[in-house]
């Protein structure tokens, strides 16, 4: 099961090597205007999942939403330990 360091390494590595057809590279180019929007789409879509959908539903969802933020970390420059010294 990939863990949430997996998808960092992995995107990180996208970002690097700018394999054709990577939507995350796709991401990357659209800026970070574009990918707050897909942030704050699946943030409103977890919270509609938690309120009215089934547990696997939600999960999706929170997945669909940590990818999100790592993308908006890589587009910023950001990497995990910036972000975990505020945890
Ligand atoms: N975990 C994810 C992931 N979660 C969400 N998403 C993207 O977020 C979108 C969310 O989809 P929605 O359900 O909201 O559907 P949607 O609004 O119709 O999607 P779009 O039309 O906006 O693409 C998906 O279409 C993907 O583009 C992801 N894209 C990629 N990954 C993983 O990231 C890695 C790298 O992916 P690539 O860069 O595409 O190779 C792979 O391991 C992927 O599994």
């Amino acid at each position: 099961m990939k863990t949430f360091e997996d998808l960092w390494r992995e995107l990180s590595e996208k970002a690097r090597t700018r394999p054709e057809g990577s939507g995350t590279v796709a991401q990357l180019d659209a800026g970070v205007h574009a990918i707050g929007k897909k942030l704050l789409e699946e943030a409103a879509e977890s919270w509609m999942a938690a309120e009215h959908e089934s547990d696997d539903r939600t999960a999706e969802e929170i997945s669909q939403l940590l990818y999100h933020a790592q993308v908006l970390m890589l587009a910023r420059g950001l990497t995990l330990e910036d972000v975990y010294r505020h945890l």
